[in-house]
């Protein structure tokens, strides 16, 4: 036994071939260096020119500098390696319990029959039941959420055995139907029909619910929990709604088998007019705090109500990281890659940010630990709470549960109402010292970085199979809006009192600093962006070339960091499990990204320091109609509404359009290809590049008919823009 415990429950692997990498990004380094020193020693006299020339400077010193950033996370990659046996072997009888957080907040675009798909999916973790507790969160407090979370409960008395008793995967009725719509094996081949019939049944009825608005007055007279609704206003009126829908120390409530559920918790936090409730983070504290008087498991786990459990191992990977004798003391969340259901072969919207998931974290994880990113992270309950790392003062995970109330259920909700009432976190420390962070919309990321300045490490883990999976984004626009949020609050968190910059020197490493800087900067490389597409095109205009030619010697740096960065990009994003088209498409999305969301967010950010704007939060819509989703499938972009992000992409598009025209025009009646070859060949390329990744958007204005194209208002905006542009420039300038 003694030499057992000695065998760790996870390994940690070094990246390959890191020798070769380093020396790669050693000759990238230098040329960027050499860029600099040819901007610095060709600074034009003349003084229009010469601003020209240094705002392309700081372009180049902008994206120099914030390439060194990107260093960070492939200087050291990491990959981990959990022992699901050795934990089993050894800890299987005395496993801490864990509380799972399902958050929803919207019964129209986050419909109810996904959030309990999700609940059903957690809820058959592989795991002993009586340890495993699952709440959901319901900002909205819809009746119909809870009408859902009820039929849930029933129903997984039938769903839960059967997936235990057959070892299906994924857990998710829903997916689980979808992926195996048959079953050949006799034995399972009854049980399956009838699951997926009840299934099919209680589906129904919260379609019908949904679409009626309402739930049955039969339905209704089924539960005592209903009568709460007769002090609900509005959404954002009402008390605390409690409902502990199974209790899993009740010996009445059982499977069909006669085994143990895990207990099942609704909770819709109070809402008023007057009072602020801080979006997800707000709930997330509300959970905190009511589920310590219930379950109160060491462990939390955090997830979205779209992002069901894909793999019911993934409790016992996480625990290999806390429960590990030597490193596992310090570890303070397990992070989780969010990967997406509805993500398509070549990714149009880059939406599963894939060097993010297979090269950022792993490279973030060889530094002190990944970012908590919300939904997929697995937390000890003491850090979240606001503890300082201490061995000695660290609680066992395998205590026994802190709470048994002794009280009846009804007795308990009431008692237990006033924790998630509006008034509980005045004058406390509440979305401060404690629980997860206010003020912020990305609560989760600047929640983690506090955690890890308090002495704590973070673990990632990206399983084979996948742990969790999600519904992306399904139109640009919804892709450029959750864009912008989270540039944005990494840009809050950059210049906040826990700016990595700051608060994090002397508290974590340098590599972990950058790292974090990487995402903190995302907005501020709008400028420069936006800089690149317009200034060297219009330049060509008047033959006024800002690279050096061919013929030069400084040509080579230029060219050297432009195109072996490129290719290592698209290498690094083939090794990453992308295709060619993806990477093409994921360098548009990143184009468009810093053209729209990255500005946004750093417009509003300026804003709001002087007062002018306030914090929101736009939750995305998991729900898409049908041909939208169609086009989603084809993976043609979706424009169709007159925003002024499209505005924007349109208006740069269109610009070098023009310019790239007016080039081939004045070569073609002209000068001949030498004119450009030979003068503005890097120039030229990068308004032939910006044209090129653009097509599509040429394409939704000019030719495309179906409801998703450019409005026509747009286009024409966008055209007189450009038009403007260029004409004001070749003439007045
Ligand atoms: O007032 C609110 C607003 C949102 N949510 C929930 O928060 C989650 C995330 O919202 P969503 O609109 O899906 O945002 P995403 O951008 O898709 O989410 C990512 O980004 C968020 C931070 O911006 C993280 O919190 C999430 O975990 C992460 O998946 C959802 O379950 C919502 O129901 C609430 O509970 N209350
Ligand atoms: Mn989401």
């Amino acid at each position: 036994m003694e030499k057992d415990d000695c065998i760790p429950l996870f390994e940690t692997k070094r990246m390959k071939g890191r020798f070769i990498y380093r020396l790669f990004a050693l000759s990238i380094f230098v040329s960027i260096v050499l860029v600099w020193v040819y901007r610095a020693i060709n600074i034009p006299s003349e003084c229009g020119s010469r601003l020209v020339w240094m705002m392309m400077f700081a372009a180049e010193l902008w994206f120099g500098l914030y390439w060194i950033l990107t260093q960070s996370v492939r200087w050291n990659k990491i990959y981990r390696v959990p022992f699901k046996e050795r934990l089993s072997q050894r800890f299987e009888e005395e496993l801490p319990c864990v509380d799972v957080f399902v958050c929803t907040a919207d019964p129209t675009i986050e419909p109810p029959i996904m959030v309990i798909n999700t609940v059903l999916s957690v809820m058959a973790y592989d795991y002993p039941p009586e340890k495993l507790s699952v709440y959901l969160s319901d900002d909205a407090g819809s009746q119909i959420t809870f009408y859902a979370l009820l039929e849930a409960s029933t129903f997984s008395k039938q769903w839960l055995p059967y997936c235990k008793k057959y070892n299906v995967e994924p857990r998710s009725p829903a997916a689980y139907f979808s992926a195996f719509p048959q079953k050949d094996d006799a034995d399972q081949a009854s049980e399956y029909y009838l699951i997926k019939n009840l299934y099919a049944d209680m589906e129904n009825r919260i379609e019908l619910a949904s679409r009626a608005g309402r739930v049955s007055q039969e339905a209704q007279a089924g539960h005592g929990g209903f009568l709460n609704w007769h002090s609900y206003f509005s959404k954002g009126d009402h008390d605390t709604i409690l409902q502990i829908l199974i209790n899993g120390d009740n010996s009445d409530d059982k499977d069909v088998e006669g085994c143990s559920l895990p207990t099942l918790v609704y909770l819709a936090r109070e809402k008023r007019p007057r009072h602020f409730h801080n979006f997800k983070a707000g709930a997330m504290n509300a959970l905190i705090r009511v589920s310590s008087e219930i379950s109160n498991a060491p462990i939390i786990l955090n997830v979205d109500c779209d992002m069901y459990s894909n793999n019911s191992q993934a409790v016992r990977d996480a625990l290999c990281f806390f429960m590990d004798e030597k490193q596992g003391n310090e570890i303070a969340f397990v992070q989780f890659p969010q990967n997406y259901e509805n993500v398509t072969k070549n990714d149009l919207y880059g939406n599963s940010l894939l060097i993010i998931s297979q090269v950022d974290f792993c490279g973030i994880d060889g530094h002190g630990g990944p970012l908590y990113v919300g939904s997929g992270c697995f937390h000890r309950r003491e850090t979240l709470s606001g503890a300082k790392y201490s061995k000695e003062g660290l609680a066992k995970l395998t205590r026994e549960r802190a709470i048994k109330f002794k009280e009846n259920i009804q007795e308990l909700e009431e008692r237990l109402k006033f924790l998630a009432n509006c008034q509980f976190e005045e004058n406390t420390e509440w979305g401060d010292e404690i629980g997860v962070k206010y003020g912020c919309p990305t609560e989760d990321v600047i929640s983690g970085l506090s955690i890890q300045c308090r002495g704590w490490k973070s673990a990632y883990y990206n399983p084979e199979k996948m742990a969790f999976l999600g519904v992306a984004p399904t139109t640009l626009d919804q892709t450029l809006v959750q864009q912008k949020r989270w540039s944005e609050g990494d840009l809050q968190i950059f210049i906040s009192k826990y700016s990595p910059v700051w608060y994090g020197v002397g508290r974590i490493k340098l590599g972990h600093i950058m790292a974090y800087c990487i995402y903190c900067l995302w907005s501020p490389n709008c400028l420069a962006t936006i800089y690149y597409c317009i200034i060297p095109s219009l330049h060509l205009l008047k033959g006024i070339p800002l690279f050096p030619q061919i013929s030069s010697l400084w040509f080579l740096p230029f060219t050297y960091v432009i195109v072996a960065e490129h290719i290592h990009s698209l290498v690094e994003f083939l090794f990453s499990g992308g295709t060619i088209l993806g990477w093409w498409n994921d360098q548009r999305m990143w184009l468009y990204k810093r053209q729209t969301s990255y500005l946004f967010a750093l417009i509003d950010t300026v804003l709001k320091m002087v007062g002018l704007s306030t914090f929101s939060f736009v939750i995305s819509d998991k729900t898409t109609d049908e041909d939208v989703n169609l086009r989603y499938k084809q993976e043609i972009m979706e424009f169709g509404i007159p925003s002024t992000m499209f505005t924007i992409l349109a208006s740069l598009a269109m610009l070098n359009l023009l310019c790239f025209i007016w080039l081939v025009k004045k070569i073609v009646a002209d000068f001949g290809v030498g004119y450009a070859y030979e003068y503005m060949i890097l120039q030229t390329l990068l308004c032939g590049i910006l044209v090129a990744i653009n097509l599509p958007l040429y394409n939704a204005m000019f030719w495309r008919k179906d409801s998703g194209r450019m409005p026509t208002s747009v286009t024409c905006k966008s055209f007189f823009f450009a038009l403007s542009v260029c004409t004001c420039y070749a003439y007045l300038y």
